[in-house]
């Protein structure tokens, strides 16, 4: 396969009505899966947000870790028991999550971004109440909390001082009591609470398929139909619903991206083809 050739001046202009739209605005990235595995790939997303907040967009980074927190469990000989795609987390099992998503994964994140000059600075939700959750309700899932408010002045105060938030979603209730939060649905609700202009879920598939077809462009009741037939199911059906709540609350637009792509995040923001699928209202 010959690869087409492109001319540096010219990946540079098609940039520029992007960085002139963009600029001033907030994005959250929702960073999971497979990009948290490799070596190249983290290096990539950490160049990547760091080059997006050095042309002003404000870049807020949610973090997954759902793997290391099993394989960390394992070793302890602790069971994982996952109910409708969100992990029941007993006493033993919050320590681990705490232990694994607000240490080891959320340093690691915020030493690179810094390597490459990026200002990251990396908070659990219990930092500042950042995450102000409840007992999750509508099933038992042991210390698996639902988010309540988020203290987006925090974040803002953040943001204005240049600093690059890196977020672990684990929060905390009015009695100081610490709970797992699913960090789609993390990224969804900040995403709302900062009017973040676009929400990016970073996944390890290409985007939304239709049997073998990458469906580029959705609206919300087009994505609600896939749902509904069955076509997108599984650990995609968080997402999108996560994507609808996020484009309940004023976000323009969300994405579902190839993370396992090079640079995926500068080709989704600064090229017209983009990668990946978009969510729209209508
Ligand atoms: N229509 C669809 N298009 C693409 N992926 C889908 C679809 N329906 C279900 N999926 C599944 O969703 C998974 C992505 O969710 P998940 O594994 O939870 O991602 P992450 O670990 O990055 O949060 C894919 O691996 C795929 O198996
Ligand atoms: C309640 C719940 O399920 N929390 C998740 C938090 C981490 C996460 O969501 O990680 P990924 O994005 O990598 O899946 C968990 O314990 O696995």
């Amino acid at each position: 396969m010959t690869l087409p050739k492109f001319r540096k001046e010219d990946v540079l202009v098609e940039a520029l009505p992007y960085i002139q739209e963009f600029e001033s605005k907030t994005f959250v990235i929702k960073y999971g899966g497979a990009v948290m595995e490799e070596e190249n790939l983290k290096q990539m997303v950490a160049q990547d947000v760091t080059l997006l907040r050095k042309i002003g967009i404000n870049i807020i980074v949610v973090h997954g870790g759902g793997k290391e927190i099993t394989s960390l469990s394992n070793k302890l000989n602790l069971k994982t028991n996952f109910v409708n795609g969100q992990r029941y987390t007993d006493d033993d099992t919050i320590g681990v999550v705490q232990m694994v998503l607000a240490g080891q994964i959320n340093k690691d994140i915020v030493r690179r971004i810094n390597m490459h000059g990026g200002r990251a600075v990396g908070v659990s939700g219990i930092d500042g109440n950042l995450l102000g959750v409840k007992k999750y309700e509508k099933e038992d899932l042991g210390l698996v909390g639902e988010i309540e408010n988020v203290n987006d002045r925090f974040l803002a105060n953040l943001m204005k001082d240049g600093y690059l938030p890196v977020i672990a979603p684990v929060g905390v209730d009015g009695n100081g009591a610490v709970y797992n939060v699913n960090a789609d649905i993390a990224a969804c609700h900040i995403a709302g609470a900062v009017t973040s202009s676009k929400l990016v879920f970073m996944t390890d598939v290409e985007g939304i398929k239709d049997g073998e077809r990458l469906m580029t462009h959705l609206t919300r009741s087009e994505a609600q139909k896939m749902i509904e037939k069955g076509i997108i199911n599984g650990g995609m059906i968080p997402k999108v619903e996560s994507a609808f709540r996020a484009l309940d609350a004023g976000v323009k637009k969300v994405h579902i991206i190839d993370g396992r792509i090079p640079h995926a995040l500068l080709l989704e923001i600064f090229t017209k083809e983009g990668v990946g699928t978009e969510i729209v209202d209508e």
